[in-house]
């Protein structure tokens, strides 16, 4: 049967990137999804504001919710210092086993622990399983209907404390109306729109930056 998607982009990381630079494996994904298939990485536009975040966080522990392939897990990855990691929840097995290789490919597999599941599912066991007091970052990047759920349990689990930065992609477009009046209306949040546009197309999207302010 046809090759997927993800099947298609590991592809192409695999005939045009370097192992071990994870820049030559971001720059092979964006190639492809620029000009040969669009999919839905954060690319380089709104990556590039991701990697200005990370550097300002400067993040001891990331969560990203939504693997997909790996890209933007390889973006934040690779400016992390040593000690530092990002815990990525992927719940499609197929999608996982692509960005394992990917992650592979890119040299960053120390700095990366992804967890296939359901984040629901995952999310209550981080402290008890993965040692995790609360996260400095968590990118926003799954189901769209899942960030303000996902956001409430993350308070309730007390891995948001005061300082956590959320980032969000795709608040714009396919849009995630109700997490974006929770965090701009909480008083508990900071929250700055950064405006940019849909990975390789011209129309507009952003990313939602907020700050945990604490109880
Ligand atoms: C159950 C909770 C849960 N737990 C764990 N993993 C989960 C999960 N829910 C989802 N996943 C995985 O995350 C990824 C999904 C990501 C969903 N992303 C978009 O839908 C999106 C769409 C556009 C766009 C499409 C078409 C357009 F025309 C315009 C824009 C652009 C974007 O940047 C986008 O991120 C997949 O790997 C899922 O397996
Ligand atoms: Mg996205």
């Amino acid at each position: 049967t046809r090759t997927s998607r993800p099947q298609r982009i590991l592809k192409a990381v695999q005939r045009k990137a370097t192992v071990g630079d994870p820049q030559s494996v971001i720059t092979a994904i964006d190639h492809f999804c620029r000009h040969r298939e669009w999919a839905m990485n954060v690319g380089d536009e709104k990556g590039s504001i991701l990697d200005s975040v990370v550097n300002e966080v400067s993040p001891v522990t990331v969560l990203e919710l939504g693997t997909y392939c790996g890209y933007s897990t390889v973006r934040i990855a690779r400016l992390l210092p040593p000690g530092a990691c990002v815990i990525t929840l992927e719940f499609n097995p197929d999608y996982a086993a692509i960005a394992r290789q990917v992650i592979k490919w890119s040299g960053l597999e120390d700095k990366v622990q992804l967890v296939e599941g359901a984040s629901g599912d995952c999310i209550p066991w981080m402290k008890e399983h993965f040692g995790v007091q609360a996260f400095d970052l968590v990118f926003l990047d799954h189901w769209k209907e899942r960030y303000l759920p996902d956001t409430k349990l993350l308070e309730e689990c007390g891995l948001i404390q005061k300082g956590t930065v959320l980032l969000a992609d795709n608040v714009i477009c396919p849009g995630t109306p109700d997490y974006l009046e929770y965090v701009r209306n909480s008083p508990r949040y900071n929250s700055h729109y950064y405006r940019s546009h849909l990975e390789y197309t011209k129309a507009e999207d952003g990313l939602e930056k907020s700050v945990f302010l604490g109880y």
